[in-house]
């Protein structure tokens, strides 16, 4: 059973806002009892906004590592390239962003990299955030001849090569996620989400569960924690 809390705004700005204060508060409290903080950060342009917000408030910004939840297998520079956008944002905060990415054409290989710089983290993240595509992939767990590995990949491993297939029109590269296994180990999870489609589109994967052909549907079945889904038209 899936236990998803629902937040609604009026906006776009609303949500940026409470979602800034939500995320501070998890990063000020990760601090306070561990002195340090880890992230796990989504791409896309749904969270651009709240990223914004969040650069401006006064947290102890050098005391947080941020990683990607995927990443594209593009250079470290390219403009697809979600640690260029955490970085472009969080390290000029002074955050540490680790990359888990970059250019490599051997998908699997570049999977083991980043499963590597992984495995030299403090584990578990204090909060993992997601995104949701309009197909009902996840950090980039799409639908595909790789869905399965990432979803089934076994506890220790935090990492993987995915080939997308389609490739998604907004970014038609090969991508490394983050496993179902290391996504669900966060302390916290939540999922920031814009539009009538996806709304409904997440609506269903979360009644379908396990049966869901969706990605987001079947990471989410395996929850064990109360997961908070942020909405904005
Ligand atoms: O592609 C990536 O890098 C993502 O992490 C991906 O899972 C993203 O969150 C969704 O595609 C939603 O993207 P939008 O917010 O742009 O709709």
């Amino acid at each position: 059973m899936i236990e998803a809390e629902w937040w609604e705004y009026d906006s776009v700005e609303e949500m940026a806002d409470a979602v800034s204060g939500d995320v501070g508060f998890i990063i000020e409290s990760a601090i306070d009892a561990r002195d340090a903080s880890l992230l796990a950060l989504p791409g896309g342009k749904t969270p651009l906004p709240i990223f914004d917000k969040m650069i401006k408030a006064k947290l102890p910004w050098k005391k947080v590592t941020i990683v990607p939840t995927d990443e594209r297998l593009v250079a470290v520079d390219h403009e697809l390239s979600n640690a260029r956008m955490l970085a472009q944002r969080f390290m000029r905060a002074g955050a540490r962003v680790i990359p888990i990415g970059g250019e490599n054409d051997d998908v699997d290989a570049a999977g083991n990299i980043a499963d590597a710089r992984l495995q030299d983290l403090p584990w578990p993240p204090d909060l993992v955030w997601l995104g949701m595509g309009a197909d009902g992939h996840t950090a980039s767990i799409f639908a595909g001849p790789d869905m399965q590995k990432a979803l089934d990949a076994p506890n220790a491993r935090r990492a993987v090569g995915v080939r997308p297939d389609p490739l998604p029109a907004e970014a038609p590269v090969p991508r490394v996620t983050l496993t179902r296994a290391a996504l669900l180990s966060a302390r916290t999870l939540i999922i920031t989400i814009q539009g009538a489609e996806k709304k409904e589109l997440l609506e269903q994967a979360i009644a379908d569960g396990q049966s869901s052909r969706l990605p987001i549907g079947r990471l989410l079945a395996e929850a064990e924690q109360p997961i908070d889904i942020h909405w904005a038209p």
